[in-house]
């Protein structure tokens, strides 16, 4: 089965040229000048007028997540179906191990969740939250098995927490097995403090989430696990950074020279505390951690964006129902199951920074693409469109306009964190290895069509 895209503009990170690509089963064949290929397509896809870019890779999902004694709601099927709807092709989702568990065998299960029912391609994270000697000679084996970046977590004492003791140990460990460390940065012990007497005083309403998490206690939870990652050797990636303090302080561990990366996310850049504040329990809706912080600090995020101090876009997507989920903390904003919806708008979202003039055309792809596909080892089979590579391939309409809202997205959820946004841009039709799974007739992709991805080091390193 043979496909040519042609008429559009092709993007990558590095530039955008007029081109048609040429697909045969699951690979790109040839990128070419326009109307110079000289053979006979079975399907012709016209992108007049439109963006030809490599398909977006969110390297931070959870779907069917355990959390606060419930699931996030989206499914492998749902989510990754979602993901596609918006643009992406691949996702790297995070298997988690319970404590008193191994990491071997929570792989099992989350191969077993995820097997036959992703619609786009997928790799594992691993978080890690039991370190002790099982479990460090098994991050050997996850290394091994393809699945080489570990979760963990300065935060959520008693149920994911590690002490710096222990994320030490498990640094060595990355240190030695090629492995990356990715950090849930947030002083976990101090906000656990903060919220306790909030909730003695009778303060429980949402915005006491963002209240009781201040930036500063994530400014110094990103010092510190750089800190532990300098003096071990490993590499280190923080994950959701919110904060203007938190990149400050990557910035200068970046600037020194040490192997230190950073992803945001979406919600940071267009949402504020003054969502989390909203009356009648609606701030549940965007209860997540880090939680959203004042708007000042969105301009140091997208600057960070530009200077590659963030190098990354993902989603965090972590979805809670509003009506049965999220009302678990109603009276005490600590039982709120934490996590936003967002798998499915992350390319529209970081669009609107080019539509703003914030970012380029080019850096859009490299932060949702091709900068993932290298930090998370699948490039050049992902994040770039060149022969050889998978034909994971989005035809963006960067005219059309779209709102987003609960009514119309694919995620299994019952609220949109931007419900009625405006927004300029829109994906047209999406390929996932040579297949097209929608177009503007609708969705003609299925479960089980996406693979697991063994994925190799980091490639910034290796
Ligand atoms: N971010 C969040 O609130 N939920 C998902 C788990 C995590 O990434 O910490
Ligand atoms: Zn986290
Ligand atoms: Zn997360």
């Amino acid at each position: 089965m043979s496909i040519l895209i042609k008429g559009g503009t092709v993007l990558s990170s590095t530039g955008s040229v007029a081109a048609d690509v040429v697909v045969d089963g699951e690979r790109v064949t040839a990128v070419v000048a326009p109307d110079s290929w000289p053979g006979n397509a079975d399907t012709v896809i016209d992108a007049t007028g439109k963006y030809v870019l490599p398909g977006g890779i969110d390297g931070h999902t959870h779907m069917e997540m355990p959390f606060g004694g419930t699931f996030s709601a989206d499914t492998f099927e749902t989510g990754t179906t979602a993901a596609a709807w918006g643009g992406t092709t691949t996702i790297v989702d995070f298997a988690v191990q319970a404590k008193g568990t191994s990491l071997l065998s929570t792989l099992d299960k989350w191969h077993e969740k995820a097997g036959g029912n992703c619609a786009i391609d997928y790799g594992f994270h691993m978080i890690v939250s039991d370190v002790n000697d099982g479990t460090l000679k098994e991050m050997d084996a996850c290394v091994d098995a393809g699945v080489n970046t570990f979760k963990m977590f300065m935060a959520y004492p008693g149920v994911f927490y590690s002490t710096d003791g222990e994320i030490l140990l498990a640094m060595q460990r990355a240190r030695a097995n090629g492995g990356t460390i990715m950090m849930h940065a947030e002083n976990g012990i101090a906000i656990d403090q903060l919220v306790a007497q909030a909730i003695a005083a009778g303060r429980t309403d949402p915005v006491q989430h963002g209240l009781t998490r201040p930036p500063e206690l994530e400014g110094e939870a990103t010092h510190r696990a750089i800190q532990l990652a300098k003096v071990t050797g490993a590499p280190l990636y923080i994950v959701h950074l919110s904060a203007a303090q938190a990149l400050e302080a990557v910035a200068v561990a970046r600037n020194d020279g040490q192997n230190v990366f950073a992803e945001t996310c979406p919600q940071y850049l267009f949402l504020s505390i003054e969502d989390l504040a909203r009356p009648d329990f609606e701030g549940a809706k965007f209860v997540a951690s880090p939680p959203l912080r004042e708007k000042s600090h969105q301009g140091a995020l997208w600057q960070g964006l530009r200077t590659n101090d963030l190098s990354v876009v993902s989603t965090d997507h972590c979805p809670f129902c509003f009506v049965e989920q999220k009302e678990l903390g109603r009276g005490d904003f600590s039982k709120i199951p934490n996590g936003m919806p967002g798998v499915e708008h992350r390319m529209d979202l970081i669009y609107q920074g080019v539509v703003g003039g914030e970012l380029t055309l080019q850096r859009w792809v490299e932060v949702t693409s091709t900068t993932p596909a290298r930090m998370f080892g699948l490039y050049p089979r992902k994040g770039v469109i060149a022969p050889g590579s998978d034909a994971d391939i989005v035809v963006y309409d960067p005219k059309a306009t779209q709102t987003l809202s609960a009514s119309t997205h694919h995620m299994n959820v019952d609220y949109s964190a931007y419900e009625g946004l405006e927004i300029t841009g829109r994906v047209d039709t999406v390929l996932s290895r040579g297949r097209v799974v929608l177009d503007r007739d609708g969705w003609h992709g299925a479960k089980g069509h996406g693979r697991f991805l063994s994925r190799e080091l980091n490639q910034y390193l290796n």
